[in-house]
């Protein structure tokens, strides 16, 4: 608004520019004329340093153009700066213990990034959040979490990873040592509904941050979250690191894919030091009310029917079930033995790292199991829906090899399903019956 205002006021100065010409008639002589040229061409100098000030002080102009995005449902307008905004950064941020890192974790109001920042904070990391809190599920529960946080001292800024000016403002005030990069659209399914959140967080959004990473003294080292999804069609089963993932079957995971190249490149070019995991569906307390295990549980127990899908003649549709607890080994493993960025002032100094790790259970576990499974701890029936596994992205089968994250990263999971639904049940019956809130899954 303010920039219009500034262009309202253009015509004025060329009308007075038009006043002088009259005043002057044309064959008055060459002389006026180019004073007057002078007068126009120096307020049109300050004009334009106006708007260019305008444009390079304010923070709220790039979150203004990035608000115009319709494929983002962040909830209000962020903002940030200020001395005491700068202060609960800088405190939140700030390294509790001998050798720790400063982290800033992307998406920490999130399933993962709840977990793993107050597993930094706990042992003594500085850990400053980011998240733009957007509606894809119920906000209520992002901010439950980040009330969690904020009690352990991890302060989360509102505002979102496409806001260049934001990042450039986080790395001024702290030199993060790692990012924890978590931030994305997820969910397989919905990725038909509205393909450009996808683009818009796991693409550009990623590249915004990359673009800041790379800018940034020091370069800090870089943990991001991929997915087992980018094993699309593959058949060779276990998944391992080293089979194709050329066939996404979803735009999700083709999103996840092209972060692991645009990974590559910023690799390449600047030498940032990049990991990416391979999350095999994680689950958990605290989880994500779109995914199957959780809005299987609400609606159990409101006797509403659930879909169970089924492959090609009766085939099994069955995941590789993470529990949370064991993600979050992977994603400090990941961190631990990431190595420093190799460049500075946006130049690449020499070769730095690059990983890509799945994180995964090793134990695939047919739907209809879990569905048991869960009906034995709700001590409800669920009314079965069997149908065939539709044409939206999902595919029939997924199994990590872990060995490589097993030798590089000494990840090891521990928790089989069964235990890890028990913790999320009980978990899901506190948090939904403490304050009488309802489970508003999707
Ligand atoms: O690990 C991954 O790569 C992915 O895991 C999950 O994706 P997904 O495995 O599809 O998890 P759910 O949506 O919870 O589905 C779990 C299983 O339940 C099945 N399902 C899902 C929904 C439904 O109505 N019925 C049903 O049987 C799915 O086919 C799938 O086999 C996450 O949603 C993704 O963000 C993540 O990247």
């Amino acid at each position: 608004m303010k920039q219009m205002s500034h262009l309202d006021h253009t015509p004025s100065t060329p009308g007075k520019f038009k006043m002088d010409k009259s005043a002057y008639p044309y064959h008055g002589g060459r002389l006026r004329w180019h004073s007057s040229l002078a007068k126009l061409t120096f307020w049109s100098f300050v004009f334009i340093g106006v708007i260019f000030i305008f444009f390079y002080r304010s923070p709220s102009s790039s979150s203004s153009r990035f608000h115009s995005d319709p494929s983002r449902r962040s909830l209000r307008t962020s903002s940030w700066g200020g001395p005491a905004w700068e202060k609960k950064v800088r405190t939140s941020a700030r390294i509790r213990s001998r050798n720790g890192f400063s982290v800033l974790v992307t998406g920490a109001a999130g399933f993962v990034g709840t977990h793993v920042s107050s597993a930094l904070k706990r042992r003594g990391d500085g850990v400053l959040g980011l998240d733009n809190f957007n509606d894809y599920y119920d906000p209520t529960l992002k901010r439950a979490r980040q009330a969690l946080l904020e009690r352990a001292g991890v302060f989360i800024v509102e505002g979102d990873i496409n806001d260049a000016a934001l990042l450039k403002k986080l790395f001024e005030v702290v030199p993060f040592t790692h990012v924890m990069h978590l931030a994305a659209q997820a969910g397989v399914r919905y990725a038909m509904q509205n393909p450009g959140s996808y683009v818009h967080s796991n693409i550009a959004g990623f590249v915004s941050l990359l673009e800041v990473c790379k800018e940034a003294t020091p370069q800090p080292a870089i943990v991001w979250a991929s997915s087992s999804s980018v094993y699309g069609l593959n058949t060779k089963v276990p998944f391992s690191e080293k089979d194709r993932t050329d066939q996404p079957a979803s735009l999700y995971a083709a999103t996840k894919k092209a972060g692991e190249e645009i990974a590559h490149t910023y690799n390449h070019i600047y030498g940032l030091s990049l990991t990416g995991l391979r999350f095999f569906t994680v689950y958990g307390p605290w989880g994500r009310p779109d995914m199957a295990y959780f809005f299987f549980t609400k609606d159990i127990l409101n006797g509403k029917s659930i879909p169970i899908f089924e492959g090609e003649n009766h085939g099994t549709v069955a995941r590789d079930f993470t529990y949370i607890d064991d993600i979050v080994k992977g994603c400090l493993g990941a961190l631990d033995t990431a190595q420093k960025s190799t460049g500075s002032g946006g130049k690449k100094k020499g070769p730095a790292q690059l990983r890509v790790f799945n994180l995964g259970n090793t134990s695939p576990i047919p739907v209809t199991n879990l569905v048991t499974i869960l009906e034995r701890l709700l001590k409800v029936k669920a009314k079965r829906n069997v149908m065939k596994l539709p044409r939206n992205g999902d595919v029939q089968f997924t199994h990590a090899n872990i060995s490589l994250a097993h030798r590089e990263l000494g990840y090891k999971p521990t928790t089989n399903l069964q235990t890890g639904l028990k913790k999320f049940v009980r978990w899901y019956l506190n948090y939904y019956s403490a304050a009488g809130k309802k489970a508003d899954a999707r």
